[in-house]
């Protein structure tokens, strides 16, 4: 486990060609360098700056304070201290509410060290991904719950559950790999959703709260490390319990990802 050195960097075909093998893609948020080049000491292939920092870093009860600034900064400290990892940044509320600001914001993250950007929203978000891919800008699609639009869902709440709502997510999951998302995330959806939108794919699915199926899986750092305040969401296992260090914690992590042991039955949702 972990780099060796002189090992190259993951890129997206080497995620594209373990999704195709079946082996599984450890993703974790991340910060700063401390927890970044931690991280790549434990062999997490790709490394999210999620808006999250909105909730774990600023204190916020939602992400929409965040701004694209704020996801740069906490980009650049990540880059910085990565040696190998696929650098994937959040673009956070209203960044991308037309291509032009989509293609600025974009470009903020990819000059401060992303090598991907990723984006919430399904069909109604095609013309951006578009765009944005046309000129050169990797992104990652992200479907289920929608963090960003939680003041106008009134909460986080599982989504896909009706068959309904289910055959409606696998066309926009569908509809963001057509139009060149390289990577999707799920997100608190049915884990036999996850499942299908997976089958239906050829691009890797990273899943949280989205079942085993997914090509891969992630958390945010300090919710799999059990320090975030409040009661955490059912996906959420805490890694540190039974373990001596940080380090060690994200070992248990990657192990238990690789070997489909996490998550289990009880991190996911019923259809
Ligand atoms: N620390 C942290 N972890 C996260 O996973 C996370 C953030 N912050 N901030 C942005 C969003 C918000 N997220 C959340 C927040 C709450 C639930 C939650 O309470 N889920 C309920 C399900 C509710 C239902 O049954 O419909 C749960 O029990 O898991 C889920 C995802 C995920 N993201
Ligand atoms: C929870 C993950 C997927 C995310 O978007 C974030 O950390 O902001
Ligand atoms: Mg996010």
């Amino acid at each position: 486990m972990g780099y060796l050195q002189g090992e190259k960097p993951i890129t997206i075909s080497k995620l594209l060609s373990m999704s195709a093998e079946g082996e599984k893609i450890t993703m974790l948020t991340a910060y700063d360098s401390t927890m970044s080049a931690l991280l790549n000491r434990c062999g997490v292939e790709t490394i999210l700056i999620g808006d999250s920092l909105g909730n774990v870093i600023q204190g916020h009860s939602s992400t929409t304070p965040v701004t694209v600034e704020q996801v740069a900064y906490h980009t650049e400290c990540v880059a910085r201290a990565n040696s190998h990892a696929f650098v994937i940044a959040d673009l956070p509320f209203a960044s991308y509410g037309d291509p032009a600001q989509a293609l600025d914001s974009a470009a903020e993250l990819m000059r401060a060290g992303a090598d991907m950007v990723k984006l919430e929203g399904g069909d109604w978000q095609i013309d951006i991904i578009q765009y944005l891919v046309e000129r050169s800008v990797p992104v990652c699609a992200h479907l289920g719950l929608l963090p960003q639009s939680v003041h106008i869902l009134g909460g986080y709440k599982v989504q896909g559950k009706s068959k309904d709502a289910a055959n409606l997510m696998v066309e926009q999951a569908l509809a963001c790999e057509q139009a060149g998302a390289q990577m999707i995330v799920l997100e608190a959806i049915p884990s036999s959703l996850g499942r299908l939108i997976t089958e239906s794919l050829s691009i890797p699915t990273i899943g949280i709260g989205a079942g085993a199926d997914c090509s891969g899986q992630v958390l945010v750092l300090q919710d799999m490390l059990g320090i975030s305040p409040g009661k955490p969401p059912k996906f959420v296992k805490n890694f540190l319990d039974g373990q001596t260090s940080i380090e060690a914690a994200v070992k248990a992590y990657v192990r238990e990802v690789k070997s489909g042991k996490f998550p289990g039955p009880e991190h996911g949702f019923a259809g």
